[in-house]
């Protein structure tokens, strides 16, 4: 994956880079290219270069607004305090031009070349993750990246409405798997997070709730994960490769999830199931999209 210290251009450009949550937002791109990929139809091939393209860049002008927002808070977390706007390295206000431009020029991109649909899907996500999650759940609700996670679910819907037009089973399939994905995903690294982010003042769950039921709150997002992880193969829009592939990576996370609610340690030097449950949300997202997409584009 694109590496957000490593890439050789000139610092300041490194720094708008970064603004764009490379890493992160690799993933992202990612479901929206395995959604474009596994729908039905034709799609000319610049076609869907420009809607992954624009979904790339909208995804990296959320990412922009986002850092915008939280200067504040980033700047008194160890993990954040390096980015370009907490380190004094970037003017705040670059940072927003940089957001808006970049997210109206993607979206505007998406409307006249590709279609309506996956462009108002794509402001929609914008919109959000920068302004509901960003600015109104993050600080105000233990739940936020519950709600907040949906911005992350879209991007396989716009890559399939790139394509289609229209919405209907498979993507909403997508959708929710990465929609039940997130609190797992992100819970495990909040665990061994938890005094970063109490440091910062944000209330998320291991701060609010406590570990114990932030770990009761990982088994039972990935116990209704795991049904509609099997669904497509179980209602017959993959083959039985998905099917037998999704059925073992969701035993790995379930199992995972079963070795973080059995352990109590306080210590992140204890943390070893939410550490290796976050490495493998990774893996098993990546894995489960690119299965679904080749699946259907082979078989
Ligand atoms: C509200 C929802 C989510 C929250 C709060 C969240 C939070 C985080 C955080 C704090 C990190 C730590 C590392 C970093 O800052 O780079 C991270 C890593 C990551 N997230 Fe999430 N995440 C969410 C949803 C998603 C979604 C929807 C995807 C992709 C579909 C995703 C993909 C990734 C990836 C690939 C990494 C690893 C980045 C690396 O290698 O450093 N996340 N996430
Ligand atoms: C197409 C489109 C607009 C996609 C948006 C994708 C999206 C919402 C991804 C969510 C993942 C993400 C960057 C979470 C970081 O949470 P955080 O901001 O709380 O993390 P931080 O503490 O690292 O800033």
């Amino acid at each position: 994956m694109l590496g957000d210290n490593n890439v050789a251009l000139p610092a300041e450009w490194r720094d708008f880079l970064a603004l764009t949550k490379p890493r992160v937002m690799s993933l992202v791109v990612f479901t929206a290219l395995c959604g474009l990929l596994a729908a039905p139809g034709y799609i000319h091939p610049v076609m869907a270069f420009i809607a992954i393209l624009c979904i790339a860049v909208g995804a990296g002008a959320s990412g922009a607004l986002n850092q915008w927002y939280e200067a504040d808070v980033d700047a008194k977390m160890d993990r954040t305090s390096k980015r370009p706007l907490p380190d004094g390295r970037m003017e705040r206000e670059n940072a927003l031009y940089f957001g808006v431009i970049l997210g109206a020029f993607s979206v505007g991109i998406m409307a006249v070349f590709v279609n309506w649909i996956s462009a108002g899907i794509l402001a929609f996500s914008i919109f959000f993750y920068a302004v509901v999650y960003t600015i109104w759940l993050k600080r105000s609700t233990p739940q936020n990246i519950v709600i907040g996670g949906a911005a992350g679910a879209f991007p396989p819907v716009i890559g399939w409405a790139a394509v289609t037009g229209d919405i209907s089973m498979l993507p909403i399939l997508m959708f929710l798997i990465i929609f039940l994905w997130t609190p797992p995903h992100f819970w495990a690294l909040a665990l061994f997070m938890k005094t970063d982010y109490a440091k910062a003042g944000i209330p998320m769950l291991p701060v609010v709730a406590g570990q114990k039921t932030t770990r009761n709150q990982i088994l039972l997002y990935s116990i209704i994960l795991t049904p509609f992880v099997i669904a497509p193969w179980a209602l017959g829009y993959t083959s039985y490769i998905y099917g037998a592939a999704s059925i073992i990576l969701s035993a790995i996370f379930l199992f995972l999830a079963v070795q973080i609610w059995r352990n109590d340690a306080i210590n992140v030097e204890g943390m070893k199931p939410e550490k290796q449950m976050f490495a493998f949300s990774i893996l098993y997202l990546f894995a489960l999209f690119a299965l679904m997409a080749l699946d259907r584009q082979i078989l």
